[in-house]
C-alpha cells in the first residue's frame, strides 16, 4: 500500500472560491488499482494529483456535482444504485476510508450518472475530519437544524411513478446529502393547497413537490393565499420531476430526478415571476409557468383520455388536434415591456415606458442573448488541466468543471457557525470570508412586486370598448389558434414555448398565432424543441407586463375570416353576455365538489376540507370536462334522460322552465349538456342514475338568452353533436374551459393577468444558467478525460502543480 503522510494542511491560499479547506495524503481507488496521492479541497472544487514517479493524473470535481460524503468500508465496495450506497455506506461511523458522490452529464440527455469516488487516508481521525470538511463544502446555505425541506407528493402524477422515485432516487440523495425532510403525501386534489395554506410553514426550509407542474401550482396559490404569505414567499419552492409534463423542471436544468434532489440538497434558489390571472369571477390564481388557450389547451386538457401514453399523449393527441385546427374568436391587449435593458420598475404604472414592437420583437435582444449565451460556462476549461486519470468500472474518468465564474457568486455566503455545522476538529485554523451577495449576470435587475393586487389592469373595464385602454396597450383582433402566455422556456420536457422567457425578467411572453395554416402549425409543433422555431411562419411573439383575454365564446374550423365575420352581430352579442360578471354554475360547483370527493373516497359530508371549488380538470381517476349548448333563458334545468350505464358518454338535459328561442320563437326550448367523461364520473358525481320519472333539478344560471349559431346542414339534417370537428364549421363554445392554468382548466371567460416580478423563490440547481439552457437544455458540464499537460512538483511537505 502506498504510504500515507500524515500531513493535513488547512490554511487560506485565497479568499472566495480559491479558499483551501484542507489538504492531505490520500490514496484514491481507481480500476488501475490504488493511486497515491494528494487530495485537496477547496471551497468549490475537490483535487486529487497523482505522486508518482511514472505518471501524474489528476482528478477534479466541482463542487457543483458533488453533493455527498459518506464514511465508507476499509475496501471499494461497488455500488449499484445510489439507493445502494445510502444503504452500504450511512450507518459506518469511523473508518479511514470516505466517499464522495458526484451527478454529471451524460451525451444526448440521457440519465445523468450517479457516480462514487472512494479515498483512503491516515487515520480515522482524518476521516472524519475529511467527511466534515466536505460536507461544509457542498452545502452552500446555512441549515438550520429546527427545519426540514416539506415534500408533498402525489401519487397519481404522470404514470404514478412518484413514490417509486421518491423512495430509489430522492430519499438516498437526501440521506447522503444530509437533508432532512418531511414527506407528504397528497390524498385528493387540493390537498396540498389546503395544507400549504394552513400549515405552520416556519419549520420548513424549502416546499417540495414530487409531481407534475399542477401540484406545485396547487402548492404555490396554497402559499399565495395565506395572509402571512410575504413572511414566507422566499421559502423556495422546488420540483422533483414526476408528471407528465414537467415544464418548469425542464425550464429549470433538472429535467431528471437525480438533478432536482441534488438541487434542492445544495439550497439555491432564484427569485422568478409569477403571473396572476383574474377571472370575470373576481377569483385570482397564480401561475409560475403558462397560461395557454386554444391549441395547446386542448391538448393538454382533452388528452387527459390518453393519460397511459405518459408524455407522448401530447404528441399524439396534438398532431390529431392540428389536423383539425380550431379557431377561436377573441381579442388579445396586452401592454408591452419597456425596452430590455434599463428598465427595473416594472411595477411601476406611471405611464412613461415606451411602445413596444409586436411585429419584430426579436430586434436588438437577440443581439443581447448571443452575447449572454456566450459568456464562457466552464471556466475549468481555462485552466488547460488535462488528465489521463483512470476510473474504475464507469469508464474513464471525469472531471466535473462547472463556471468558476458563476461559482465565484455562489460560494462564500458566511461563517460556520452560520452554516450551522458542526466545527471541524482540526486543528489549524480555518478562516472564512465575508459572506457574499449573490450577483447573477443571467438575472436581470427587477424590482419585486411587494403585491397581489392588480396594478396595471386595475382601471380597465370589461368588454374593454374601442379606445378606452390606457396608453401604449396593444389589441390585437382574433380568432387565435391559440395564446400562450409563459413565464418559462418549457412548457414540457419537448415543447419550448419560448426560447426567449427568462424566469426572473418582469415580463411575460406572450406566443400567438391567429390563422396559421395546418402546415405552418405541423412545422411549428416539429421544431418546438428545437431553439428559433419561433421565426416559423403565422407565429408571433411579444412580451408584456400585463394582457387581457376576451374570447368570444366562439370557435371555427374554418380559416375563412368571413366565417365568424358573418356572425360578428350574435358574438357580439354573446360576449356582452358573457362578460357580466357571473360566479361558475351551481351544477358545476357541484360536480367539482363531488369529483374531488370521489377522489378521495368520501361523501361531500365527510369531506375534512373546506368546499372549496375544485377545479374541473381532475387528474386521472376523476375527469369531468362539459360543453354546454343551449337556447334561450332558463332559470334551471333538469335532467331528462340519463343512460343507465357506466360509459355512458353524453347526458342530455332538457329545460325544466321553457321559454321561446328569442330567434326561432318556434323552436322547442331546450338545453343540450354534453358531459365527457373517460371514467364515466360525470355519472359517478350525480352519484345515482336517475330515472325520467324521478327527475333531479339543477339550477344552472343563464343571465340572459344566448344567440344561436347555426351548425351546419349536412344532407338536410342539422347536425349539433357536440365535438365533431369534421361537421363544426362555426358554434358557439359557451363556457367550454379551454383556458389552461399550469395544468388547471379555468373556465373561458374574460382574464386580466399580471406579471408579479420576482415574486417568490425557486430552487435551482448550480450549473443553472438559464441562457444556455434557452438553447439547449444542459446538465452539469463534464469534460472527458485528456492527456495531462504539465508537471508535478514537491516543495517541502507541499506538492505543487504546474501547467
Ligand atoms: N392523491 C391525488 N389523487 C388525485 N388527484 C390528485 C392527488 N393529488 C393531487 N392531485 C391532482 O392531480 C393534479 C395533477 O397532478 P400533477 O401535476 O402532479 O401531475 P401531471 O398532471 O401528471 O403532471 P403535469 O402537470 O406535468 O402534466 C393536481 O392538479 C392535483 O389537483
Amino acid at each position: 500500500m502506498p504510504g500515507v503522510a500524515d500531513v493535513a494542511e488547512a490554511v487560506i491560499v485565497a479568499n472566495g472560491a480559491d479558499t483551501l479547506l484542507m489538504r492531505s495524503e490520500a490514496t484514491l481507488y481507481s480500476s488501475q488499482g490504488m493511486l497515491s496521492g494528494l487530495l485537496t479541497l477547496y471551497r468549490d472544487r475537490l483535487e486529487w494529483s497523482e505522486i508518482s514517479d511514472r505518471s501524474s493524473n489528476t482528478l477534479t470535481i466541482s463542487m457543483d456535482v458533488l453533493f455527498g460524503a459518506t464514511l465508507s468500508p476499509p475496501n471499494k465496495f461497488k455500488f449499484k444504485s445510489i439507493e445502494a450506497a445510502s444503504v452500504g455506506n450511512l450507518s459506518i461511523k469511523s473508518s479511514t476510508h470516505f466517499t464522495v458522490y458526484t451527478i454529471t452529464a451524460r451525451e444526448n440527455g440521457k440519465r445523468p450518472l450517479c457516480d462514487t469516488w472512494t479515498f483512503m487516508v491516515g487515520s480515522e481521525e482524518e476521516g472524519a475530519t475529511w467527511l466534515s470538511l466536505l460536507r461544509f463544502a457542498i452545502k452552500p446555505k446555512p441549515a438550520d437544524e429546527n427545519t426540514s425541506v416539506l415534500v408533498l407528493l402525489n401519487p397519481v402524477s404522470g404514470k404514478q411513478k412518484s413514490l417509486k422515485i421518491f423512495e430509489t432516487v430522492v430519499k438516498p440523495i437526501f440521506e447522503i446529502g444530509c437533508t432532512p425532510y418531511t414527506l407528504k403525501v397528497t390524498k385528493l386534489p387540493n390537498y396540498a393547497h389546503e395544507l400549504v395554506k394552513t400549515e405552520d410553514l416556519s419549520k420548513y426550509s424549502a416546499i417540495v413537490a414530487v409531481s407534475g407542474d399542477g401540484l406545485l401550482h396547487e402548492i404555490l396559490n396554497g402559499l399565495l393565499l395565506r395572509p402571512d404569505w410575504a413572511k414566507y414567499r422566499n421559502v423556495p419552492l422546488g420540483i422533483i420531476p414526476s408528471g407528465s409534463g414537467n415544464g418548469l423542471a425542464k425550464s429549470l436544468d433538472s429535467i431528471w430526478p437525480e438533478q432536482a434532489a441534488v438541487a434542492i440538497l445544495k439550497a439555491q434558489s432564484r427569485p422568478i415571476d409569477i403571473m396572476s390571472v383574474m377571472q370575470a369571477s373576481g377569483r385570482t390564481e397564480y401561475c409560475f409557468l403558462s397560461v395557454t388557450w386554444g391549441l395547446l389547451a386542448d391538448i393538454d386538457i382533452e388528452s387527459e383520455r390518453m393519460r397511459w401514453a405518459g408524455a407522448a399523449r401530447f404528441d399524439l393527441y396534438g398532431t390529431l388536434r392540428i389536423m383539425n385546427m380550431r379557431f377561436y374568436g377573441g381579442r388579445l391587449h396586452y401592454l408591452p415591456v419597456a425596452n430590455d435593458e434599463g428598465d427595473d420598475d416594472v411595477n411601476d404604472d406611471d405611464g412613461m415606458e415606451e411602445m413596444g414592437d409586436a411585429k419584430n420583437p426579436w430586434g436588438t435582444r437577440d443581439n443581447k442573448e448571443e452575447q449572454r449565451d456566450d459568456t464562457p460556462i466552464d471556466a475549468v476549461d481555462a485552466l488547460a488541466f488535462k488528465t489521463t486519470v483512470m476510473k474504475e468500472s464507469h469508464g474513464p474518468m471525469q472531471s466535473a468543471g462547472s463556471s468558476a465564474t458563476n461559482m465565484h457568486d455562489r460560494t462564500n455566503q458566511g461563517a460556520d457557525i452560520a452554516w450551522g455545522l458542526p466545527a471541524p476538529n482540526f486543528s489549524s485554523p480555518l478562516v472564512r470570508s465575508s459572506p457574499k451577495v449573490l450577483n447573477d449576470d443571467n438575472s436581470p435587475k427587477v424590482q419585486p412586486a411587494v403585491t397581489l393586487h392588480p396594478t396595471l389592469t386595475a382601471g380597465i373595464q370589461l368588454p374593454v370598448k374601442q379606445g378606452s385602454l390606457p396608453p401604449r396597450w396593444h389589441t390585437i383582433e382574433g380568432p387565435f389558434a391559440q395564446v400562450i402566455a409563459t413565464n418559462v422556456t418549457w412548457l414540457s420536457s419537448d415543447f419550448m414555448a419560448c426560447p426567449l422567457a427568462r424566469i426572473s425578467d418582469g415580463a411575460i411572453d406572450l406566443v400567438y398565432s391567429c390563422m396559421p395554416s395546418k402546415w405552418n402549425m405541423i412545422a411549428y409543433m416539429a421544431a418546438s424543441s428545437k431553439d428559433n422555431y419561433m421565426n416559423t411562419e403565422g407565429i408571433s411573439h411579444v412580451r408584456a407586463r400585463a394582457f387581457i383575454l376576451e374570447p368570444s365564446g366562439v370557435r371555427t374550423t374554418s380559416r375563412n375570416p368571413s366565417s365568424l365575420q358573418a356572425l360578428q352581430p350574435q358574438i357580439n352579442r354573446a360576449m356582452a353576455v358573457k362578460n357580466t360578471q357571473r360566479s361558475p354554475s351551481p351544477l358545476l360547483s357541484l360536480l367539482r365538489s363531488k369529483s374531488a370527493n370521489r377522489a378521495n373516497g368520501k361523501k361531500a359530508s365527510d369531506s375534512i376540507l373546506p368546499q372549496a371549488p375544485v377545479p374541473a380538470r381532475v387528474r386521472s381517476q376523476v375527469y369531468t370536462s362539459y360543453h354546454q349548448q343551449t337556447f334561450g333563458r332558463r332559470n334551471s334545468l333538469q335532467i331528462q334522460e340519463l343512460a343507465n350505464t357506466r360509459s355512458i358518454d353524453t347526458v342530455a338535459v332538457e329545460a325544466k322552465d321553457s321559454t321561446s328561442n328569442p330567434i326561432d320563437p318556434q323552436a322547442p326550448a331546450q338545453a343540450l349538456f354534453s358531459i365527457r367523461s373517460e371514467t364515466a364520473s360525470a355519472l359517478e358525481a350525480l352519484e345515482q342514475p336517475v330515472s325520467t320519472t324521478n327527475p333531479v333539478a339543477f339550477p344552472v344560471e343563464i343571465a340572459q338568452p344566448l344567440p344561436v349559431i347555426p351548425t351546419p346542414v349536412v344532407n338536410g339534417i342539422s347536425d349539433s353533436k357536440a365535438d365533431d370537428d369534421s361537421r363544426e364549421e362555426c358554434r358557439l363554445v359557451g363556457k367550454h374551459g379551454i383556458v389552461d392554468l399550469d395544468g388547471e382548466m379555468v373556465e373561458l371567460g374574460p382574464i386580466k393577468v399580471e406579471c408579479l416580478a420576482n415574486l417568490i423563490t425557486v430552487v435551482i440547481p448550480p450549473w443553472f444558467n438559464e441562457g444556455h439552457n434557452a438553447r439547449v437544455a444542459t446538465t452539469p458540464v463534464t469534460k472527458a478525460p485528456e492527456s495531462i499537460m504539465g508537471t508535478l512538483s514537491r516543495e517541502g511537505s507541499m506538492l505543487s502543480f504546474n501547467v
